[in-house]
């Protein structure tokens, strides 16, 4: 493997334990890469990401696609454990009656940048899907790792914050992999598209040489629609 590469798939069946989703898989990650992984709903991209996960652990942080939030605690403790296993069960113990004041100071400043001033004693519960969207990305910045691996994180925020929050996530990691469906937002923020359909990697280019329309490709809903008037004219 090349020094700029982090991982390198060649070949490699990926899934779960019970079920492959992705045969015969290869792929490469390389240092400085922003990478937008599309496809259909169950094309196969949280798994996927689950691998990358698995490979790079070390190295990456993690935004998950159902957050991974705890209702009950506050928005401080939620993105505190973004870091958890860094410290003694102890002084996690203890940062729970008592937030460790280097620890709040740093994630008041996080959620400050993330549009979450103010909330930091707020239960998740009692936040809207934005916010808690926003503060799942607050717990993987957190985490402070070189590669950032995100679920669809900006699926629950308008298009100018999708972007404010990409950036966000830009300025503080060298390479990226994030699943999303905005095409638009592909296109224009990322520098790399991995695309998935029907269990294959069918498109795996530089954005700059792609257009919306070789995106829509990825989408066989696209194709049943675009192709509908043509199949009600034929049997007109
Ligand atoms: N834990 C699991 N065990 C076995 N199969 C799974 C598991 N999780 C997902 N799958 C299957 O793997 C396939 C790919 O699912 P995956 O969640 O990776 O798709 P996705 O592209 O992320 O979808 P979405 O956009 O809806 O999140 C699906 O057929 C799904 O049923």
């Amino acid at each position: 493997m090349s020094v700029t590469e982090l991982l390198s798939l060649a070949d490699e069946d990926v899934g779960h334990a019970s079920q492959v989703v992705l045969p015969r898989l290869s792929l490469t990650l390389r240092v400085g890469e922003r990478i937008a992984l599309l496809g259909q709903s169950g094309a196969g991209k949280s798994t996927l990401l689950a691998t990358l996960r698995r490979r790079l652990a070390a190295d990456a942080a993690w935004c998950p696609q159902s957050h991974g939030l705890v209702p009950q605690l506050a928005v401080y403790h939620n993105v505190y454990m973004g870091r958890l296993e860094r410290h003694s069960a102890l002084a996690n113990l203890w940062n729970l009656i008592r937030p460790d004041r280097r620890a709040w100071t740093e994630i008041e400043t996080l959620c400050g940048e993330l549009g979450l001033a103010g909330l930091l004693r707020r239960p998740v519960a009692r936040l809207s899907g934005g916010q808690r969207q926003r503060v799942a990305i607050a717990r993987a910045l957190y985490q402070r790792r070189r590669l950032f691996l995100g679920d669809e994180p900006v699926a629950s925020v308008d298009p100018h914050q999708a972007l404010r929050l990409l950036a966000l996530i830009d300025a503080r990691h060298d390479t990226s992999v994030v699943a999303l469906h905005q095409r638009e937002l592909a296109l224009s923020h990322f520098d790399r598209v991995w695309g998935l359909r029907d269990g294959r990697l069918v498109l795996d280019a530089a954005t700059d040489t792609l257009t919306l329309d070789d995106l829509d490709r990825l989408y066989p809903d696209a194709d049943a629609a675009s192709s509908a008037p043509a199949d009600e004219a034929a049997h007109g």
